[in-house]
């Protein structure tokens, strides 16, 4: 047997070899792209001549049209050849850099000699296309890597299980073409690799994990037959990157029935949105749709301002008195079914819809009573929905046969002889005066076009279904809710009163968005998206039960993929992961739920994950990745002042050796009273962030640590983490998540005593200092 020196060298030998090849693919794509360039440039320079023509000098315009019609075709597909091209190109390009990353033996059943097949994040075949030179990471085969252990395997195809002997399994880190790195293992994917990929320092963007992906994340990857796939993990467990890389892995496995305009995933907020960004186009994939909760919210409520659920943490810390009984009742899964039931009872009133009038110049056009004639001439045994159908059709025939009065009314008159050239021209639409017998026909046309014109908006009112009012009929379902027992009546009674006037206000708080959704949806038989394939939300426990049943509601042929961790609930109280469970199955009644739970936490030092694992009531379920690092440090400080110049002092040390430091403070006003402690030093190299920002600068940044969901820094300095600043019930998972922000260094500032949450067990865990 080779030594290892010579494996090494054998091992570098196909490596070379491989860039060879590569880099004569590149040369042959390169020429390719050129010229596929040059026709496209033709074509489109043929087509821009010959459409001009067209439109001044050819008079037969269908004829006219169809030829631009199979020009633009041409265009389009030698501007897809040429796409094509480009991404083969980057492909290759990539692949030259690393090539592969994995490499397995196998020996399928009858066969003498084991076949050595490499992986790597894109596959590339030999010249004349007969063999694989590189596997892609998401090929049926490569499941083994991160799957298997030596001895016999198996791993799905699409023909079905296969099953073969597994004897070598090699990983590498190969750099700018040398192999840095290589090592055999019989684990699935060996510490070593993953010590090396998790001791480098943050950078902006999420990087892809597909060198070492572990089992129980590759189970996520490639769970395609769940309709709910449910991922609760611990903080730095690897969820988000899971997840990415199980787009790329669906992209990948269904290029022709799938596209990633088809897969939309909720993300926490912009930085976060941003974060990720990278990750799919490292792999060669297209990014998904992305939308956080707040932008979702706010395209469902055009002309309302929703409260965000910031907003609303923000104020809630303010003012705790806020009654969070009445939240937890509209937000949980009693309050959705109170709705369906509500819908049986509408179904039973048809009085009871809150028809409203549709105006037109100060006048109801249409008035609720005439509206609520129409639908109840219905057929009764029809749905709401259907029936609000016919109910519109009716309006919009109506309004046609109405436009013929209100174009001989004076105001009409008056307006049409108060029409400039443009606009008459533009009323004339694509007649001339020739096509009129006489004068009389030719005004009794323009006045028709004009009262068509000015009725627009009516239609479009019918159109858009204004005339129900769905906030009073929302209204009017919570005063027929019986008052959950918790509540105190007057709670209620301000609830109830203050929907109302928030309305006056044109705002709505979060707790009533997915219930009046719902309703609305339910009621109108609208809403429901069934473009899109998959659903995925991350940080699951920042949503309501309601918010999730709606969202399954809103995209019917979705499959979701939910994942979050119970104990990072900064909104909330903490829940255990096997409450939150349990509960989401219940809610959301799913055919097939496929429940992982990831226990292990790679992105921290074992030192700062041990700390925040003492936290938890069942923290010693989390496994901390074997990475050492510093303690945790405690400041103490006397007071505030005290408390600032520790902070100056601590970000001025993390600085020295970190590219990104974070300080993580309880809300916005804190964030923005360090902000200016800090400035004062560090001047242009410190950040505050918000809820708008977007982008992560480098240095050191200021956040609010809801906006800190998902990401994670060098190092990270929690402020304030006294007993007097954090609320006791919420303390917990607040702790939790920002000291599991940081990847290598930690440190807890507090003026005055430091919460209680922080015990015994966990000072132990700590370097504590007093100042
Ligand atoms: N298999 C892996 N190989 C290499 N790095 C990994 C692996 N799994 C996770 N990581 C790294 O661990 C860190 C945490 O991962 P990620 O952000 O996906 O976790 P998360 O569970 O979504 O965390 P949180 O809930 O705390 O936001 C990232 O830096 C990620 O690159």
């Amino acid at each position: 047997m080779a030594d290892e020196y010579s494996e090494r060298k054998l091992e570098q030998q196909r490596v070379d070899w491989t860039i060879q090849q590569i880099d004569a693919q590149i040369k042959k794509t390169q020429a390719a792209l050129d010229s596929a360039h040059k026709e496209t440039r033709a074509v489109e320079k043929n087509f821009g001549e010959n459409a001009s023509i067209n439109r001044y000098e050819v008079d037969d315009i269908a004829e006219s049209r169809s030829e631009l019609e199979q020009q633009r075709q041409l265009v389009a597909r030698t501007v897809e050849n040429e796409t094509i091209l480009r991404h083969q190109l980057q492909t290759l390009q990539q692949l030259r850099e690393s090539p592969y990353f994995g490499r397995i033996d196998i020996l399928d059943p009858g066969e003498k000699e084991p076949e050595s097949l490499y992986i790597g994040t894109a596959s590339l075949m030999n010249d004349d296309k007969t063999d694989f030179i590189v596997y892609d990471w998401r090929a049926p085969i490569s499941g083994i890597y991160y799957n298997g252990t030596l001895g016999k395997v198996q791993y799905q195809t699409p023909a079905g299980t296969q099953s073969t002997t597994l004897v070598k399994k090699r990983q590498f880190t190969i750099k700018d073409g040398q192999i840095i790195n290589m090592f055999d293992t019989n684990e699935t994917v060996g510490d070593q690799m993953l010590q090396e990929a998790l001791g480098h320092q943050n950078d902006q963007y999420m990087q892809n994990i597909v060198a070492t992906i572990q089992k129980e994340q590759n189970d996520i990857i490639r769970d395609t037959k769940s309709d709910l796939l449910l991922v609760q993990g611990v903080a730095g467990s690897g969820k988000t990157s899971a997840i990415l890389q199980r787009i790329a892995y669906l992209l990948y496995h269904s290029r022709t029935a799938l596209n990633a305009d088809q897969i939309v995933l909720f993300s926490p907020n912009l930085l976060f949105s941003h974060y990720i960004s990278d990750v799919l186009p490292s792999l060669g994939e297209r990014n998904m749709r992305q939308v956080t909760l707040e932008g979702f919210l706010r395209r469902r409520f055009e002309g309302l301002n929703v409260e965000s659920l910031f907003e609303r943490y923000e104020t809630r810390s303010q003012n705790p008195a806020i009654s969070l009984d009445i939240a937890n009742y509209l937000e949980g899964t009693d309050c959705m079914h109170q709705v369906k039931a509500y819908l049986e009872f509408l179904q039973q009133h048809p009085d009871a819809i809150c028809f409203t009038d549709l105006n037109f110049r100060q006048q109801p056009f249409f008035s609720a009573e005439h509206i609520q004639a129409i639908y109840q001439a219905q057929p009764a045994a029809m749905t709401i929905a259907d029936r609000l159908l016919k109910t519109k059709n009716a309006l919009i025939k109506e309004l046609k046969s109405r436009i013929q009065n209100v174009a001989k009314s004076d105001w009409i008159a008056k307006e049409l002889n108060d029409q400039d050239v443009i606009g008459l021209h533009n009323l004339y639409g694509q007649k001339t005066i020739d096509d009129f017998a006489d004068e009389d026909e030719q005004y009794a046309y323009l006045s028709y076009q004009l009262a068509k014109k000015r009725l627009r908006i009516v239609y479009d009112a019918i159109y858009n279904n204004y005339f129900i009012d769905f906030n009073s009929q929302y209204e009017k379902f919570l005063q027929q809710l019986s008052r959950p027992a918790a509540v105190k009546k007057s709670d209620w009674q301000s609830m109830l009163f203050g929907y109302r006037q928030q309305l006056e206000y044109h705002r709505i708080a979060l707790m009533h968005t997915a219930p009046l959704m719902y309703l609305r949806d339910l009621m109108s038989g609208s809403g429901q998206n069934r473009a899109f394939q998959y659903v995925f939300i991350d940080e699951m426990q920042d949503y309501s039960l309601a918010m999730l049943i709606y969202l399954k509601h809103a995209f019917p042929k979705a499959r979701f993929t939910i994942l979050g961790d119970s104990e990072q609930a900064l909104f909330k109280p903490l829940q255990l992961p096997g409450q939150l469970l349990q509960q989401l199955n219940d809610a959301l009644a799913f055919k097939h739920p496929n429940l992982i739970e990831l226990k292990r936490s790679y992105r921290s030092t074992m030192e700062i994950t041990d700390f925040a694992k003492s936290l938890l009531p069942d923290g010693d379920q989390i496994i901390s990745f074997t990475r050492h690092g510093a303690k945790p440090r405690l400041i103490t400080a006397a007071d505030s002042a005290d408390a600032a110049a520790a902070l100056l002092q601590q970000a001025a040390i993390l600085h020295e050796r970190y590219a990104t430091i974070a300080v993580l403070t309880k809300d916005r006003a804190q964030a923005k009273q360090v902000y200016q402690t800090l400035h004062r030093q560090f001047k242009s190299i410190v950040h505050l962030l918000d809820n708008q920002d977007s982008v992560l600068p480098v240095g050191i940044v200021v956040l609010p640590i809801y906006l800190a969901k998902g990401l994670e820094f060098d190092a990270a300095i929690a402020w304030n983490v006294s007993d007097q600043n954090l609320p006791a019930e919420r303390a917990v998972g607040l702790i939790y998540t920002m000291a599991s922000r940081a990847m290598h260094e930690l440190t807890l500032i507090s003026a005055g005593p430091v919460s209680s949450v922080i015990d015994q067990n966990a000072i132990q865990l700590l370097e504590t200092t007093k100042s």
